[in-house]
């Protein structure tokens, strides 16, 4: 079996600028540099939910912002330390505010 380690690859400084820091604009055009990341690994076992994925998350994520209005718990920026796991996940859990937007509250509540 081969396996690369993507985590490494995707923070190579050769490879990406600022590689820890969150610049979206980079994932824009698949050409620019975010074209270079590999969440789904790459060969012959490559995900194959790949584009499922891609259309499930920006659908979550686009219904939870058209839904709802999100707000930190503090004045203190989000915490991004990770944690140790294969997936990755945040050191700590994050904790959010959310209240429907004013004209989803009729939909909501019909749900
Ligand atoms: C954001 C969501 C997802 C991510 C980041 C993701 C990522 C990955 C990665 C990294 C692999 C290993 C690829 C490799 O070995 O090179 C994998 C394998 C796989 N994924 Fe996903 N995946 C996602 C969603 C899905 C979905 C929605 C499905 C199915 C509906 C799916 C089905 C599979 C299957 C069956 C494999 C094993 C492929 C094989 O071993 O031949 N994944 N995925």
């Amino acid at each position: 079996m081969l396996m690369i380690n993507a985590y490494a690859i995707q923070r190579d400084l050769n490879t990406w600028s600022k590689p820890t820091e969150f610049i979206p604009e980079r994932f824009v055009d698949a050409e620019a540099e975010g074209g270079k990341m590999l969440p789904f690994g790459m060969g012959r076992r490559r995900c194959p939910g790949e584009g499922l994925a891609i259309r499930e998350v920006g659908l979550v994520l686009g219904t939870l912002i058209q839904g709802f209005e999100w707000r930190r718990t503090s004045s203190e920026e989000v915490d991004l330390t990770e944690g140790s796991g294969i997936t990755m996940p945040k050191a700590n859990p994050l904790e959010a505010l959310c209240m429907p937007r004013q004209i989803m509250v009729g939909t909501l509540s019909k749900l």
